[in-house]
């Protein structure tokens, strides 16, 4: 099977400083790869050079794309990786500001991402949007109001909708769930699990929670230093961890 996205050699620095080092590895469609390792390892790098808010000093990243087939995506030309950007690819910020428009309705948020894909249908895109909208547990009637009225976790969940809307074949987290209360990041955990599993999405998820990548995860790559240091399926890697690093993290958690 052609991997959807085969990350070869990528390699980041920041002038003399390291953030990630000759990082490899395949993901296949339908898998969800979960990275971890403690703040500064590298995984933001690693994520926004992948995605191609960053262009790394060395490596390819492989994406299998509809049309042409296996195309580095760190070469081909900026309008080409745009469009990836809007159609194939979506990303989930941290920060749910940073994904969406925060002047526009939440209507407007989903529905603008449709347009972008050439529709056009007025009562079609409001449909959709609308459709989205419970699907990520927000009522239909908050259709217009604005992002900036909701809590913290529905920001979060109209991010996701806008980005799942146009059924993108690879979606990048980075840290879905981070600063969100307890109570609130588990009920999105919950709905992102059910997403992942329904849509058969693929999906890259940087995280330092660990109980994230349990429940989301197929395959984990731990990071320290911006080298991967361990690689594996996610039960394996957490439940018989090898490098003395994979060790300390896991721990570290289970004594919280
Ligand atoms: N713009 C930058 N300029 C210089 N150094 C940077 C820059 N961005 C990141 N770094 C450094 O690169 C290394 C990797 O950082 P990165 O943000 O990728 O780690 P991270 O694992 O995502 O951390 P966090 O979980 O805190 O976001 C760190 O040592 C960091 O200090």
């Amino acid at each position: 099977m052609t991997p959807l996205l085969s990350v070869q050699g990528i390699t980041k620095r920041y002038g003399a400083h390291i953030g990630c080092a000759d990082v490899s590895f395949d993901l296949y469609p339908g898998e969800v790869m979960g990275i971890v390792g403690e703040s500064g390892s590298g995984k933001s790098t690693l994520l926004n050079c992948m995605a191609g808010h960053l262009t790394p000093d060395a490596g390819q990243v492989v994406f299998d794309t509809r049309t042409d087939g296996p195309r580095d995506t760190i070469t081909m030309s900026e309008p080409e990786r745009r469009m990836l950007g809007r159609t194939d690819w979506a990303f989930v910020h941290q920060h749910a500001r940073d994904g969406l428009r925060m002047g526009v309705s939440a209507g407007g948020n989903v529905g603008e991402r449709l347009m972008a894909v050439g529709e056009r249908n007025y009562g079609d895109i409001r449909d959709k949007a609308t459709d989205w909208l419970g699907r990520v547990e927000i009522d239909a009637s908050r259709v217009d109001d604005r992002p900036t009225t909701f809590s913290g976790g529905m920001q979060q969940r109209l991010q996701i909708a806008r980005n799942l809307v146009t059924g993108p074949r690879l979606v990048f987290m980075d840290e879905p769930t981070g600063g969100l209360d307890v109570s609130v990041q588990a009920r999105l955990l919950d709905l992102l699990r059910g997403l992942v599993r329904d849509m058969g999405l693929s999906a890259i998820i940087v995280t330092h929670d660990l109980a994230v990548v349990r429940l989301l995860a197929d395959r984990l790559l731990v990071m320290k230093s911006g080298r991967v240091v361990e690689a594996g399926l996610t039960d394996q890697v957490l439940d018989d961890p090898q490098h003395a690093y994979s060790q300390l993290l896991v721990s570290s958690v289970l004594q919280v």
